[in-house]
C-alpha cells in the first residue's frame, strides 16, 4: 500500500534564495529557535508555497502550540486554519463529552484501561475494570493535524520535511515517533520523515477540522487495535481536535478495547482489502469465525447493501409499501449483524416512507427510535433535551441524507 500522505514534487520552499538550514527540519527541535515573539505559537511558523498554485502564492505552514494542560500540537495547513483553530486548542475534552457530574466522577475514579502489549498486535488497550455500555471512558487531544490538500497535490519530499518539523517541534516528539516500529526496505528501523510518514499512515484519523478535510494524530487513542465488530467507537469534538472513546457494549475487565478502522457493515473480502494498508491480517472474532458463520454474515451484509438500492428504486417507482418491507428486512439483518449505528439511517428511511403514506404515528415512532440510538451513542451531546428531537427535527437533520439517497 502506498503511503497515506504520498505527496510528491508539488511544494517548494518559500524562497529559493534562503539558506538550506532554514528548511532543514533539525533546527526545529533546537530550543534556541523557540522565540516568544511568535506567541501564542511556540516557534516561528514555518511556511512554504505549493507549486501547484504559484500565482496565488498560497502559503502552507507548520504552527506549533504548547497546550497549557495537555500535549502540544502541530498544525500543517493554511495559516488561516491554524488561526481559526487557535481558540479551540485548549478545549477540555471532558467538558465536551461528559456532563459535569460524569466529569467529576471520571476525575475521582481510577482509569478503566491500561495500554500494554497484546500478543500478535504490538501494543493495545485492555479494560482493567468494567466499562459500562455507552460510557465515554478515554480521551485524547490531537498532536498533529494535517490539511489534506498537499496530500491531494502529491508532493512527498516537502511534505516529509514539514511533517518532520511538525513532530520535532512538539514537546515530546518521541510520543509520536514511538508509534511506528516499521522497517525500511533494508530491514532497518525507519527514521526521520520516513518514520513520521509511517506513523501518520497507520495511526491518523480522517476528520474535519475547521471545514478542512484533515488527517489527525491522537497518540493515546492510536494504541487501540482494530476489530470488525468493535466494542468501542470514536467521537470527535466539533472542532475535531479532541476525541472521546465510547463503549458500544459493557466491556469486562481483561477484554481488549477495539474500534473499527473501517466503515461498519463491509463483507469479509472488502474488509481485508481495506485493511491492507495497516499491514496486518485481521483475526478479530468476525474474521476468524467458522467459514459457515462468515458466509452467513457476508450474505447478510451484501443483502443490506442491495436492500438500500432496492428501497430507492421502489420509492422512485411509487411502490412505497414494498419499499417499507425491504427496509424492515434490512433492519432485521442489521440487528443480526449488530450494526446498531447503521439502524439510524434505516429508521429514518422508514420514517420518511411512512410519511409518504400519511402514516404519521409510525413515522414518529421511527424518528423516536433514531433519536434514542443517537442519544445513546452520544451524538446529541452529553445532556440532550429529547423533547426537542421529534419527527420534524429528525427529518430536518436527516433530510439531506435521505433525499440524497433517493
Ligand atoms: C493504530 S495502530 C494500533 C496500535 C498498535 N498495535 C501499536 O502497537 O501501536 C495500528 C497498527 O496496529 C496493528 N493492529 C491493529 N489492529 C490489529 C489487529 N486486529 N490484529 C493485528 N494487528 C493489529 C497493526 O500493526 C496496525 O498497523
Amino acid at each position: 500500500s502506498g503511503p497515506l500522505l504520498d505527496i510528491q514534487h508539488l511544494l517548494r520552499p518559500e524562497s529559493t534564495s534562503s539558506s538550506p538550514t532554514q528548511h532543514h527540519p533539525k533546527h526545529a527541535s533546537n530550543p534556541k529557535t523557540s522565540d516568544k515573539s511568535y506567541a501564542p505559537w511556540a516557534h516561528k511558523p514555518h511556511c512554504i508555497y505549493p507549486q501547484t498554485a504559484p500565482n496565488k502564492r498560497e502559503r502552507f505552514c507548520v504552527h506549533t502550540y504548547h497546550r497549557q494542560y495537555g500535549p502540544s500540537i502541530s498544525i500543517i495547513g493554511k495559516p488561516e486554519m491554524a488561526t481559526d483553530l487557535l481558540p479551540k486548542l485548549d478545549e477540555d475534552p471532558l467538558s465536551i463529552f461528559l456532563t459535569p457530574t460524569q466529569a467529576s466522577e471520571y476525575l475521582t475514579t481510577p482509569r478503566k484501561y491500561d495500554v500494554r502489549p497484546i500478543p500478535g498486535k504490538g501494543i493495545g488497550v485492555i479494560a482493567t475494570q468494567k466499562i459500562p455500555q455507552y460510557s465515554t471512558f478515554m480521551f485524547d487531544q490531537a498532536s498533529i493535524v494535517v490539511d489534506l490538500e498537499p496530500d491531494e497535490k502529491k508532493s512527498a519530499p516537502e511534505y516529509g520535511r514539514l511533517l518532520h518539523l511538525a513532530v520535532g517541534q512538539l514537546r515530546e516528539p518521541v510520543v509520536v515517533r514511538n508509534l511506528s516500529t516499521a522497517n525500511d526496505e533494508r530491514g532497518l528501523r525507519k527514521r526521520g520523515a520516513e518514520l513520521e510518514g509511517d506513523v501518520m499512515e497507520t495511526n491518523s484519523f480522517a476528520t474535519k477540522v475547521e471545514d478542512a478535510q484533515t488527517k489527525a494524530l491522537f497518540p493515546l487513542v492510536s494504541r487501540i487495535n482494530h476489530a470488525c465488530n468493535p466494542n468501542a467507537f470514536v467521537m470527535f469534538s466539533p472542532s475535531g481536535v479532541s476525541i472521546g472513546i465510547k463503549a458500544y457494549h459493557d466491556i469486562l475487565p481483561g477484554e481488549e478495547i477495539t474500534i473499527s478502522y473501517l466503515f461498519l457493515g463491509l463483507p469479509t473480502l472488502r474488509r481485508h482489502e481495506r485493511l491492507e494498508k495497516w499491514g496486518f491480517k485481521c483475526t478479530c472474532p468476525l474474521c476468524s469465525a467458522s467459514p459457515n458463520a462468515r458466509f452467513a454474515s457476508d450474505t447478510r451484509r451484501i443483502r443490506i447493501e442491495e436492500a438500500e438500492k432496492e428501497i430507492i428504486d421502489l420509492w422512485r417507482d411509487g411502490q412505497i409499501q414494498a419499499a417499507i418491507r425491504v427496509a424492515e428486512e434490512a433492519v432485521e439483518l442489521m440487528k443480526e449483524e449488530d450494526l446498531t449505528p447503521m439502524l439510524t439511517d434505516e429508521y429514518m428511511m422508514l420514517a420518511r416512507l411512512h410519511m409518504l403514506r400519511q402514516e404519521i404515528e409510525e413515522s414518529e415512532d421511527y424518528a423516536a427510535m433514531t433519536a434514542e440510538i443517537l442519544k445513546n451513542l452520544g451524538f446529541l451531546g452529553p445532556e440532550p433535551d429529547m423533547g426537542e428531537w421529534g419527527l420534524e427535527k429528525m427529518l430536518e437533520a436527516y433530510g439531506e441524507g435521505v433525499i440524497y439517497r433517493a
